[in-house]
């Protein structure tokens, strides 16, 4: 049976082929070659008081429908920016979260700091891409790619001075991310195949990471005490999509996501810590 994550993917080769008739292959090369050199987000990351916020522009979701309409993808990036964010993460996948290469674009243009590709990237056109329209990061999910394929464009990525960000779910996929020496692994809360949000998958992943790896929690935050469990679950940054397009003045929003971090102690390795957990 076909999962959500699997009809996503199956829809994004179908955009990929429309984008690859229009652009080829060797010209998308040369734009990646002529674009402005990728930004390292890991000092960032590291050097963050508290925890390094990677704020997302975020329309939709296949979880929740309408997130928000954001007519200024740049200026909500600015906004982030301006309230401390480390990253900003752009969605640009179209059918199901609204998003576009445009809206990278935008951000892009509007903000310094490190900026994220973050889509269902299968394909080397599409790292490509991403450095054509200026991306620093880009998503590599476990889930999605084989061995092969993942290391085939992590390698790709890091090449051109891009940072992949490998994201997993479960231990078995940790250990798969490792495989490839990332500098960045994200543990995605969500289950991309059942959209279930379980934060304690962060709380029990984390302490698989090594510590010069910057451990990225991903998903679930509904607000600041949120950010402190993860960050006392041993995470460096967090990636929060809907509670910052949803909850209104998104500075604020990310400056209150590192308060909440700062006296934070992370439980010492090799403790499982719990987190509470909502209802979704
Ligand atoms: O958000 C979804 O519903 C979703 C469904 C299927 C695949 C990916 C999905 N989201 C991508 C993300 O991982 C999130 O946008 C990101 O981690 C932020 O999550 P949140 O703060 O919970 O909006």
């Amino acid at each position: 049976m076909s999962t959500v994550l699997d009809e996503i993917i199956s829809g994004v080769r179908e955009d990929l082929a429309t984008r690859r008739a229009a652009v080829p292959l060797a010209q998308v090369e040369e734009l990646a070659a002529a674009a402005p050199a990728a930004l390292d987000p890991v000092p960032g990351f590291r050097a963050a008081p508290g925890v390094a916020v990677i704020a997302e522009v975020k329309r939709r979701s296949p979880s929740k429908g309408a997130l928000a309409p954001i007519a200024e993808p740049g200026r909500l990036a600015a906004a982030y920016a301006a309230g401390g964010a480390s990253a900003v993460s752009v969605l640009t996948e179209q059918r199901r979260f609204g998003g576009s290469l445009a809206d990278l674009d935008a951000v892009r243009a509007a903000v310094t700091i490190p900026v994220l590709r973050k889509d269902f990237i299968v394909d080397p056109y599409q790292v490509l891409e991403a450095r054509a329209h200026g991306a620093d990061l880009i998503l590599l999910m476990a889930s999605a790619l084989a061995d092969d394929d993942l290391r085939e464009l992590h390698d790709l990525a890091t090449g051109l001075g891009m940072t992949p960000l490998v994201e997993v779910h479960d231990a078995a996929e940790v250990e798969r991310a490792l495989a490839v020496t990332p500098a960045v692994v994200g543990v995605n809360a969500r289950n991309l195949k059942t959209l279930d949000v379980d934060r304690q998958v962060v709380a029990d992943l984390l302490p698989l990471l090594p510590p010069d790896v910057v451990a990225v929690a991903e998903s679930g935050v509904t607000g600041p005490a949120d950010v402190a469990e993860y960050v006392r679950a041993g995470a460096g940054a967090v990636l929060v999509g809907e509670a910052l397009v949803t909850g209104g003045a998104p500075s604020d929003a990310v400056a209150a996501f590192i308060a909440a971090a700062r006296d934070v102690r992370p439980h010492p390795a090799g403790a499982a810590p719990g987190v509470t957990q909502d209802k979704e």
